[in-house]
């Protein structure tokens, strides 16, 4: 057991950004916030905290690890008293033939002696939302909305239906908006009905938050619930009316933050792409252009990167370190040196820088990208994140203590396609 809890909801997220977004949303929705990387090896003081998420690397992973370090932090969870569980995964359902959504939330409901769940990936605010179980980004079918070409899971399919059949044995049903029109009551007798039929899985329809209040109404009392950060947010109200969680003033509050600011940039994606132009546009001498293939002849880049952010930090000026490049850049760079070669030496050059940077008295550091930031907390070794205000949808600003320092680093992680173009910027605005 953590010291003091009374954790009203256990969250299981498949990456790194995916839990901040999910955290993020729980925050909104009136909950004190821990992140924990990875299942915590040690106690985590847990004293003042309603929600924990504990943050996996098990999105692209193989299935039997998936699986195996999912039912893991379950069993951390459950050891912290958790009321209910959550398997976070991403809005955009990123997932292959092989999993891991449906082997995960199949061991997760087994290990729960539980006979169904819901999957409700939508995330209104940002653009995805479910229509009679298919998926859109925007106004376009995720078949047809860039997803389509992602590098490790290419979502080819928008009938979340169909996708997860392909991952799991059990039966897949649907609750349409129909449903969901008629409210709380008639969502849970369709969901019962369902279960009558052994329908194990039940895909959720959902186009804005209306959906996602009538959801949370209808599932706070089911063991595991599963989705986006979307009806993470919904969720808070329902723990209320069930007398588990008090009114919390200021859920976000963190500490007063200090140190000098940093952007690291690894991600590629077309909203990173936009917040690095605007970036640069606004301080054209602020920023350096990490390669890869300038980095695998070599320290020297990487040298010269760190001498350019100590110049800019030393004149208290905004700098941005990044690798981001387009797709024809990146694809030159993988045709040299392989896909997970060029990905690595950008990972391990961020990294290093941050650990330097930080060491030599950066305080708030803005990470962009799912698998840059993964590799940054964990070469900062960083164990747990308290959940602090939204920069914008999906992102919050964090904190977590230093050891050896008086005051925590602030640290923001944002998965690459969110965030509003002045991003980099904007995020020191809004930190106090
Ligand atoms: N110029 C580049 N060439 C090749 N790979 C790159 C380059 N810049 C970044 N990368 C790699 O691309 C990946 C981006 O993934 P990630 O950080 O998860 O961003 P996103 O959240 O946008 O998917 C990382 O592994 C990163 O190291
Ligand atoms: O649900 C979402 O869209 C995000 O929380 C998420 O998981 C994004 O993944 P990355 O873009 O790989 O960070």
């Amino acid at each position: 057991m953590g010291m003091g809890a009374n954790i009203v909801l256990g969250a299981i997220a498949d990456d790194f950004t995916g839990a901040t977004d999910l955290a993020n949303n729980l925050v909104r929705g009136g909950m004190r916030c821990l992140q924990v990387i990875g299942v915590p090896q040690q106690e985590v003081d847990l004293t003042g905290i309603d929600a924990v998420v504990v943050a996996l690397k098990s999105r692209s992973c193989p299935v039997d690890e998936a699986v195996a370090d999912s039912l893991a932090a379950l069993e951390w969870l459950r050891q912290q008293g958790a009321r209910q569980l959550f398997f976070k995964y991403c809005s955009t359902f990123d997932s292959t033939d092989q999993g891991n959504i449906g082997p995960v939330a199949d061991a997760l409901l087994e290990a729960l002696g539980a006979h169904q769940t819901v999957m409700v990936p939508a995330f209104p605010i940002n653009g995805r939302t479910v229509y009679q179980g298919h998926l859109f980004v925007g106004d376009r079918l995720l078949n047809d909305s860039g997803m389509q070409h992602h590098p490790l899971n290419p979502m080819q399919d928008a009938d979340l239906m169909r996708v997860l059949a392909r991952q799991t044995p059990h039966p897949v049903g649907l609750v349409n908006r129909t449903v969901l029109a008629q409210g709380a009551d008639a969502t849970r007798a369709q969901l019962s009905a369902l279960a009558e039929q052994g329908v194990r899985h039940v895909i959720c329809d959902s186009l804005d938050e209306q959906d996602l209040d009538v959801l949370a109404e209808a599932t706070v009392a089911m063991p595991l619930v599963t989705g986006g950060s979307g009806l993470g947010q919904a969720l808070p109200a329902q723990y209320r009316a069930q007398g588990w969680l008090d009114t919390i003033s200021e859920p976000g509050r963190l500490s007063p933050a200090s140190g000098g600011a940093l952007v690291l940039s690894g991600s590629c994606s077309r909203a990173t792409l936009a917040q690095v132009a605007d970036f640069l546009a606004k301080y054209p001498d602020g920023g350096f252009a990490l390669d890869p293939l300038a980095l695998a002849e070599g320290g020297k880049q990487q040298e010269q990167a760190l001498a350019f952010a100590r110049k800019r930090l030393s004149q208290e000026a905004p700098v941005l370190l990044y690798a981001s490049a387009d797709t024809e850049k990146v694809n030159a760079a993988q045709k040299a040196l392989g896909v997970a070669h060029a990905g690595a030496l950008v990972e391990e050059a961020l990294s290093q820088l941050a650990v330097n940077l930080v060491d030599e008295g950066v305080g708030r550091l803005l990470v962009a990208g799912g698998e840059t930031s993964g590799a940054v907390v964990s070469a900062l070794g960083i164990t747990t994140l308290r959940i602090g205000e939204q920069i914008d949808p999906g992102v919050p600003w964090t904190q977590t203590p230093m050891a050896g320092r008086e005051a925590p680093l602030s640290l923001a992680l944002k998965s690459g396609n969110f965030g509003g173009v002045d991003f980099f910027t904007w995020a020191f605005e809004v930190l106090v």
